[in-house]
């Protein structure tokens, strides 16, 4: 997906959520654990409640590999159903990945082109060679950690290196890569007052941020610090909508709170006419 593609489908949906899908077999339904494929169960019965509603689905892949072979066949099944049901959506693999150069390669070859996902989270600290071969792929897009939404963030990435914050210097650094413009960044939301900096440095990126809901982040602060002409903002909630109800009533009272957030989007929108 291109990002004028993505961008069309916020505007047209007046919604930048994604919904992250965290699948933890202790906390859904118990009724489900009676299917074939309890967590593909729990997915589908997610997107065909909320699609309407979001513009993207980012399954962190640690809650699939924790569950091995298994747990690989409903990714696989997921991104599939989204893949095969609804293909207007963007679809991020949070596998915040990144080797040496052709320990890379394997991994966008397995994420973009075994899977098929759209975009893929990266950990910038390896570097230039560690990152390009994800840019290589073309109408991929390649996530980098920047400023993460967790407490030891503030551990390295708002140190100062030559000068400057490390987040800001992987800012810098990574828009001189090859085939930068298939970047986007990860901005906690928890940090969204950093973003009227940030948005100095990369004026246009997409930015994925997760941390509104249960931990604690603004929608309001972000689109106010963050927001671009062109949106700029896929804003993340993972446990807030899924685990909303563990009730047999999960996936409507799911589809309420990605409601929620998705008209306080649309107010939001409103603001860039
Ligand atoms: O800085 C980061 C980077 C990634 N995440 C991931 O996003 C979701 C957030 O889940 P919530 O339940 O909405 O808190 C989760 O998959 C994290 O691993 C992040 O939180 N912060």
């Amino acid at each position: 997906m291109t990002n004028k593609q993505l961008v069309d489908q916020i505007r047209i949906k007046q919604s930048f959520l994604c919904i992250g899908l965290d699948v933890d077999i202790n906390k859904i339904p118990k009724h489900l654990l009676l299917e074939e494929d309890p967590l593909f169960a729990f997915n589908k019965a997610i997107i065909d409640a909320t699609n309407h509603l979001c513009v993207a689905y980012k399954p962190n892949i640690a809650f699939y590999e924790a569950h091995g072979l298994k747990g690989w066949k409903s990714l696989e099944k997921t991104i599939q159903y989204l893949n095969t049901h609804y293909p207007e959506q963007f679809t991020i693999a949070d596998a915040k990945r990144g080797d040496i150069g052709n320990t890379s390669s394997m991994y966008a070859k397995a994420f973009f082109e075994d899977l098929g996902f759209d975009s893929v989270t990266i950990s910038p600290y390896m570097g230039k060679d560690s990152v390009e071969p994800f840019l290589e792929v073309e109408d991929k897009h390649t996530i980098l950690l920047a400023l993460t939404s967790n407490e030891g963030a503030y551990d390295f990435q708002t140190q100062m290196v030559d000068g400057i914050e490390l987040y800001k210097k992987v800012l810098v650094t990574s828009k001189t890569y090859k085939n930068a413009e298939n970047l986007m960044y990860v901005i906690g939301a928890t940090k969204a007052t950093f973003l009227k900096d940030i948005r100095k440095i990369i004026p246009d990126s997409f930015l994925l941020v997760p941390g509104v809901g249960a931990q604690g982040g603004s929608l309001s602060e972000v689109c106010k610090y963050g927001m671009t002409k062109d949106v700029g903002l896929l804003i993340n909630s993972s446990r807030g909508i899924i685990y909303a109800s563990k009730g047999i009533d999960f996936a409507e009272v799911a589809r309420v709170k990605a409601e929620e957030l998705q008209v306080q989007m649309a107010i939001e929108l409103k603001k860039l006419i």
